[in-house]
């Protein structure tokens, strides 16, 4: 099952992108042998001050066709990271193809978006910068695909 990252804003090389991009790779080897993967980025950019109505349109077509979508979202639903590894295997075993996560820019995303997702995911009531849940959900992603490998990197 390939794991898409579909999200606003450009990282520019530096600490956040160093770490997005170690944790990416490092999801990327360890979930192969468990049928995850490859895991792309897409950053999308709207340049033109549409707000969050083209932020949508640009995410739409980010979206593989057919990807099931899970927005993160502050009001979504909080998991427990081996909890989050769980609902990775059961996309992936119920033949899931393509997984995207969308992240919204600095105005949030667009409800109507947030409305077609399959899913929403929380990292708690407080509002992170996009950036930052970008590497956070990174490490949940190499952490889901530790835990499913029986890998001593997650410890309860
Ligand atoms: C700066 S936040 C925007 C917050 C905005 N007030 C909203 O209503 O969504 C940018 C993006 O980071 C993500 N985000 C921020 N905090 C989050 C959290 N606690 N859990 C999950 N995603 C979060 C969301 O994708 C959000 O669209």
């Amino acid at each position: 099952m390939r794991l898409h990252l579909c999200v606003v804003g450009r990282l520019r090389k530096g600490p956040e992108k160093a770490l997005v991009d170690d944790y990416l790779d490092r999801a990327e080897k360890t979930g192969r042998a468990l049928g995850l993967g490859p895991v792309s980025c897409v950053e999308v950019e709207d340049k033109k001050g549409g707000g969050m109505a083209a932020e949508a349109a640009l995410l739409r077509r980010a979206l593989p066709a057919g990807a099931l979508l899970c927005v993160l979202d502050e009001r979504g639903a909080r998991m427990s990271s081996p909890d989050f590894a769980g609902q990775i295997a059961k996309w992936r075993d119920t033949g899931r193809q393509d997984v995207a996560f969308a992240i919204g820019g600095a105005d949030g995303i667009d409800p109507f978006l947030r409305a077609e997702a399959d899913f929403a995911l929380s990292f708690g009531a407080m509002v992170w910068p996009h950036m930052l849940v970008r590497v956070m959900l990174a490490e949940q992603l190499y952490r889901a695909a530790s835990i499913l490998a029986g890998t001593p990197y997650h410890r309860a």
